[in-house]
């Protein structure tokens, strides 16, 4: 697999005035991107996640050639996006939730139009190419009203398609999702999975956590301009998590289920007719419990419970913030 983005010790940093007095004003620099260094594989589809004021945005828009990097750099589709922005915008598609690259006034259909003749896109391959957008994302029946008519969710149908025409190898995401109801963000998610897998590279940020569980095999996560984690999001939770939860239905209530090996804590519900077994990774596993369950009471169900992916994400803060954390998870 050949790499489509490295960042190497991308830096970006911005100084900032505030007031310090009656009359004095004071700057500060604020670092917004601390020398991140990463790649990205053609193919992939990376979340790139983390609290407000992390830095994602910003490494975005150094990675697209919006920003100049103070320090470090970034090679994108072989190109420096900072030195060759106009080639690189040629390659790559660009999705801004809160932003538009559309014409408010046009009807969709014109600005789509207009954007085939800025990249000079010929005619045959941009037909083909929104024949299956207007499939896939089901934008028939708005494609003659004026941008500034569409309802969210039909708008971002809309830059996804507009950001694809020139065939992107990679598109970037900044909050895909943000706003739309379930059935839209669903759609959204669905047409990208399917882009994904046809060999379009994927990075994104997001708050939408289902939309890393859906769209995204590898996870990487910045806080105050850092990379603290990154890998696939079963590894990133092997790592933090070290106790799982087997969720136990039974066929008729029976007292708590103790001794079973490796289980550390049990819980109880519907008088015992539901039982939550804590176990750590380490210890045993799902099926070993699992199987010296069936020896002890006649089981109706089980189910694996793992932590929600943003409880995964805290452990990750926490354990960058204080190493020693880890012992208490
Ligand atoms: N143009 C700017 N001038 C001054 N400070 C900035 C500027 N852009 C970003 N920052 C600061 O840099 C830091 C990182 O901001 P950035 O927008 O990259 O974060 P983010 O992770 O995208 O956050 P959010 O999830 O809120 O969009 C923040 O402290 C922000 O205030």
């Amino acid at each position: 697999m050949s790499a489509l983005i490295v960042a190497d010790r991308l830096r970006r940093s911005f100084t900032v005035s505030h007031r310090a007095g009656f009359l004095r004003r004071r700057r500060t620099e604020v670092v917004a991107v601390d020398a991140v260094s990463f790649t990205v594989d053609r193919g992939e589809a990376v979340g790139y996640v983390g609290p407000n004021g992390a830095g994602k945005s910003t490494t975005i828009k150094m990675l697209t050639g919006i920003l100049t990097p103070s320090a470090g750099g970034a090679t994108v589709c072989g190109l420096d996006p900072a030195k060759q922005r106009r080639a690189l915008a040629a390659r790559i598609g660009v999705v801004f939730g809160q932003r538009s690259q559309l014409w408010w006034d046009l009807p969709l259909s014109e600005s789509f139009e207009l954007l085939r003749s800025i990249y000079r896109v010929p005619k045959d391959d941009y037909r083909e190419r929104l024949e299956e957008c207007v499939e896939l994302l089901e934008l028939t029946p708005f494609l003659a009203t004026p941008v500034r008519q569409l309802s969210l969710g039909q708008r971002m149908r809309g830059e996804v398609t507009a950001a694809l025409l020139h065939d992107p190898e990679l598109l970037v995401l900044d909050e895909p999702t943000i706003g739309l109801d379930l059935e839209s963000k669903e759609r959204l998610r669905a047409f990208l999975a399917d882009l994904n897998q046809r060999g379009t590279t994927l990075l994104l940020t997001t708050h939408d956590l289902d939309d890393i569980e859906r769209l995204c095999g590898r996870l990487m996560v910045i806080d105050h301009g850092r990379v603290l984690a990154d890998g696939p999001l079963g590894e990133l939770r092997a790592e933090v998590v070290t106790e799982r939860t087997l969720v136990v239905d039974l066929t008729e209530p029976h007292p708590p289920l103790t001794g079973l090996p490796g289980v550390r804590e049990v819980r109880t519900e519907l008088d015992g007719l539901r039982q939550h077994l804590v176990f750590g990774r380490s210890d045993t596993t799902a099926a070993a419990l699992i199987s010296a369950l069936v020896d002890r009471v006649a089981v109706h169900d089980v189910t694996v419970a793992e932590p929600e992916i943003e409880e995964l994400i805290r452990r990750l803060y926490k354990r960058s913030s204080s190493p020693d954390a880890m012992t208490d998870l």
